[in-house]
């Protein structure tokens, strides 16, 4: 692979019985890949020899690239700059800083703020908006050092392990199972609990960040860096019915049963799920009518009913389910971690519009004996446990999809600085930049209440996050999904024709079209959303001394 050409090396390499291409001033022998070129081989033969870098950027990512690297790479041309060692340390220099525009007022800022705020390295492409601002050298009061390298360790894995393969794993519907693994042996998996770093249940921790500094803002970053893959069914496949089914085992469960569980859980050698919704109540969470009665003897709940839409069920080991004990309505829910393995429970994919690599599941329960000691806090009072988890899981759901969000925006600009139309490039267009302002200036927004309330949360007990976030995390939820769905849509329009057929260079704005719905209406629509913002703010407001 380290061999040398010379660009007369290389253009001898133009019949189809020995085909080199250049790009970026790597040579690739496709001779055998021309068969199975999805855009044929005619257009290989036609920059047979030749430099195709700007014909290969046109139409591909750079995930392609690596992916097939290691296959096609036979060398590099003699003009490559040498790959240097790695320069000695030096003393660093004070950074270039933009000059203020004519006219703008230019604030020095104080002893004070410069000893507070760690502005942290730059980080990523640098183009605005398509990452946080705090990547891009902007100050920020949330992220240090920490926050930074855990990226670094997240967004590394995310772009060798994964970038090259999703498309494929999202036609097969299914991601490979050591991925998942892979996610809970970093210690991910065990950092996604919305509560202290379970340090005790864990074989191994994360690598760049020590489980005693582990904060919300950490949570935040991982599943951010996730989400940049530009897939709800990945995120659900790695996190899904992990973010949502754990946390209530962790927080509610018997000891005994979080010492037996936890750890097969959060090393990633088992699965969990959340089973609430039923084919007849979604939002609707007080109504729901899946049975669980006493035995005679008292030691076990037997259990029967159906859960629909639930996100990993077909490899879950165990589901951390809502049921009914008692009378109708909220005061006679419980909720019990039922085992695959104590039989009954049956469990069949589901075909749905998007999220194809999340297994989303029909669930059956069919006299499946729970021993009462699988109860997840006090009978009839799952109602509390059940509200308090959807906070959790709102933010989880608020952080990927303003990430997606950032990868339709992104993905838009980079495509609207190649192509070109009308003899300009996309972005010359001021109607394009329109549309790229104002999927940024809402990106912005929604990412800027995130870090409000995950700071907020951060310094709240859970009885206090409950009531008071209640509301505002509702109202976020609809407006990240309404922002992704904006995003998406406006994607779609700049990328044309290439984002409504599946794979290619659209292949991320396709998919996440489809994933719009899997964010607005799971984990509350954004009607109920918006309605409990309100009524739920009202409410405590009012206890607060609200004055109409
Ligand atoms: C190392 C060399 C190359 C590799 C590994 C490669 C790989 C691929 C792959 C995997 C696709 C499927 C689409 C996708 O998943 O994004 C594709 C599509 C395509 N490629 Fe290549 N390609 C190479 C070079 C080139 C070159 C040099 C050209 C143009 C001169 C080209 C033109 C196309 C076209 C037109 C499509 C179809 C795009 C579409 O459907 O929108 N490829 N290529």
């Amino acid at each position: 692979m380290s061999k040398t050409f010379s660009t007369s090396d290389v253009s001898s390499h133009n019949k189809p019985d020995s085909l080199y291409i250049i790009v970026d001033e790597d040579v690739y022998d496709v001779t055998k890949f021309q068969d199975e070129h999805p855009g044929g081989k005619k257009i290989l033969q036609r920059v047979g020899g030749k430099d195709a870098s700007k014909q290969f950027w046109k139409y591909h990512n750079d995930s392609i690239l690596k992916k097939y690297q290691g296959k096609l790479q036979v060398g590099s041309l003699d003009s490559k700059p040498k790959a240097e060692p790695a320069p000695e340390p030096v003393k660093e220099e004070p950074k270039a800083q933009p000059a203020p525009e004519a006219g703008t007022a230019s604030v020095e800022p104080t002893a004070a703020a410069e000893e507070e705020v760690e502005v942290l390295d730059q980080y990523g492409d640098m183009i605005p908006f398509a990452d946080p601002s705090w990547y891009q050298t902007f100050p920020s009061p949330h992220f240090n050092q920490s926050h930074a390298d855990l990226r670094e360790e997240v967004r590394d894995w995310v772009e060798e392990k994964i970038m090259p393969y999703i498309d494929e794993w999202e036609e097969a519907k299914r991601i490979p199972e050591e991925i998942y693994k892979e996610v809970g042996q970093k210690g991910w998996l065990a950092g996604l609990m919305g509560a202290e770093y379970p340090r005790h249940l864990v074989s191994n921790t994360v690598k760049s960040v020590p489980p005693e500094k582990w904060n919300q803002f950490h949570e935040l970053i991982i599943t951010d860096e996730l989400a940049r893959v530009g897939s709800g069914g990945f995120v659900w496949n790695v996190l899904g019915g992990f973010g949502i089914g754990c946390p209530p085992v962790l927080k509610y469960g018997k000891k005994e049963l979080v010492d037996r569980i936890m750890p097969g859980i959060l090393n990633g050698d088992k699965r969990i799920c959340l089973a609430i919704t039923e084919p007849d109540a979604g939002s609707d969470v007080a109504n729901l009518t899946c049975e669980a009665k006493l035995s005679e003897d008292g030691k076990h709940y037997i259990v029967n009913g159906e859960k629909k839409w639930i996100t990993n069920g077909i490899w879950a080991d165990y589901f951390t389910t809502a049921v009914r004990t008692g009378e109708g309505g909220m005061n006679g829910i419980s909720v019990l971690l039922i085992e695959r393995s104590a039989g009954g429970v049956e469990t069949k994919r589901m075909d749905c519009q998007g999220v194809w690599s999340s297994g989303t599941t029909f669930v059956s329960f069919d006299d499946v004996k729970v021993p009462v000691e699988n109860l997840i806090g006090k009978e009839n009072k799952g109602f509390r446990v059940i509200m308090t988890n959807f906070n959790h899981e709102r933010i989880g759901i608020i952080i990927q999809a303003t990430r997606f969000s950032r990868v339709c925006y992104e993905e838009s600009v980079k495509y609207a600085s190649k192509r070109e139309t009308f003899g300009k490039k996309l972005i010359e267009h001021p109607v394009i930049r329109l549309k790229l302002a104002e999927m940024a200036r809402q990106i912005e927004a929604t990412y800027a209440w995130l870090e409000q309330v995950i700071y907020q949360a951060s310094h709240m007990d859970e009885t206090e996050a409950m009531l008071k976030l209640g509301g505002p995390i509702a109202g976020l939820k609809a407006q990240s999904t309404r922002v992704f769905e904006f995003c998406a849509r406006e994607a779609s329009q700049i990328f044309g024709g290439i984002s409504y057929t599946r794979g290619g260079r659209g292949a991320k704005i396709e998919r996440l079209y489809r994933d719009v719905r899997a964010y607005a209406i799971p984990g509350g629509s954004e009607e109920i959303m918006l309605d409990l913002s309100m009524r739920q703010s009202m409410r405590v407001h009012k206890i607060l001394g609200m004055k109409l």
